[in-house]
């Protein structure tokens, strides 16, 4: 059995680590504030993010970052996109040996246009760890926690590392897939929020079906256009982190992302939603951020453009379809042709 450290007691670092505590590993959930990490030990809950669920007594909520990490064979790092530099910043300052390095993030930073492990990597000393695996997928923390069955996906540039961790997790209600693709992974995770906002400010709107339907498959033609320009396999978009976790997202009551949109669509400002939700939406700076890559990489990403017009430039949803609804005809496959005939590696180290 392994001593894990999880860092970030959000939803998702608290249902990880109910995962891992069911695989008999021993569990540090560490949180950055005290009264939470006090309210979690005595109460075994964690109310404001996963509320009325019971926390196995595997799972020791700490507050010092250093007795958190001390001797841990793994640390996973689940803190929102935002937090990651600040997080392991700290982390580099207090692990004084190897542990095997998993984040669960999904973003991508504005302005550097970094992946998560990308920004990992630049914060943390490489002796470390080996290689950074993330794990992605379908898998809202909600019925993880309920042990509901839910697949993922582990993936890291060292599949012996990703196989690692598929160790760590895989269960009878956790199926841990490996994937040597890295960034495909890691942008699927990522860029299917900005859809799911677009589907939420859809249902908002009143729209049905068929519109949900259509930004599904023509969002996940641009998240495969994109991805694969930066070096994804494309096929690794129709696997758990990307048509998987894309249709998860845009269909879920869990979906923090689809329910921001969908008060976006019903009338009320980005502001007064972000409030509103108390947990962190990361569609919204993900969009930001795509919107920037969609630039640099010359890619044509019309629903994420309309996304941004939305969400930073006060533009109306409604003008935003009408303007979707209304671009130049296309063919329907003029994407994945050239996509797959681009060159791609899905070679592992
Ligand atoms: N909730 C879910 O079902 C899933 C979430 N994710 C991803 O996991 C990441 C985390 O999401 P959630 O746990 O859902 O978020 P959340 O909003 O439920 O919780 C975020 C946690 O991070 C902590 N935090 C925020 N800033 C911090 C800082 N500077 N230092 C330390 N801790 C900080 C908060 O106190 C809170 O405990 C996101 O990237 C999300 O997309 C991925 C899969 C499923
Ligand atoms: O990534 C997720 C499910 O796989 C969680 O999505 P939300 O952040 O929209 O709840």
């Amino acid at each position: 059995m392994e001593k894990v450290a999880v860092l970030g007691a959000g939803s998702w670092g608290t249902a990880l680590a109910m995962v891992l505590a069911d695989n008999d590993h021993d569990v540090r959930l560490w949180t950055h504030k005290q009264d939470h990490a006090n309210e979690m030990n005595q109460r075994r809950q964690n109310e404001k993010y996963l509320p009325g669920v019971h926390l196995p007594e595997k799972i020791v909520a700490y507050y010092q970052l250093d007795e958190a990490v001390k001797d841990v064979s793994t640390v996973l790092v689940v803190v929102p996109t935002k937090a990651i530099r600040e997080v392991c910043s700290s982390l580099n300052k207090v692990l004084d040996h190897k542990v095997t390095m998993i984040h669960g993030t999904k973003g991508i930073e504005p302005g550097t246009l970094k992946r998560v492990s990308e920004m990992m990597a630049e914060e943390l000393s490489n002796d470390l760890y080996n290689k950074i695996v993330v794990l992605s997928g379908p898998s809202h923390a909600e019925e993880v926690s309920q042990r509901h069955p839910t697949t993922v996906t582990a993936s890291s540039t060292n599949l012996k590392e990703a196989e690692k961790v598929q160790d760590l997790f895989i269960n009878e209600n956790f199926r841990v897939y490996t994937s040597p693709d890295m960034i495909g992974v890691e942008l699927g995770g990522a860029l299917k929020n900005i859809i799911a906002l677009g589907a939420g400010i859809s249902d908002g709107l009143g729209y049905g079906d068929n519109a949900k339907a259509a930004l599904m498959t023509r969002g996940l033609a641009e998240i495969a256009r994109l991805g694969s320009s930066m070096g994804a396999n494309p096929l690794t978009f129709i696997g758990l982190s990307g048509v998987g976790d894309l249709i998860v997202t845009c269909t879920s009551i869990h979906s923090r992302n689809w329910k921001a949109g969908n008060l976006l669509g019903k009338g009320h400002d980005l502001a007064e939603v972000l409030d509103k939700m108390g947990m962190v939406v990361e569609g919204v700076r993900t969009t930001r951020a795509a919107y920037e890559l969609s630039r640099k990489q010359n890619i044509e990403m019309p629903i994420t453009q309309g996304l941004y017009q939305i969400l930073f430039e006060d533009e109306k949803p409604k003008a935003v379809v009408d303007q979707l609804m209304t671009r130049l005809r296309r063919h329907e496959m003029e994407d994945l042709s050239s996509i797959l005939s681009n060159r791609y590696s899905t070679q592992s180290e």
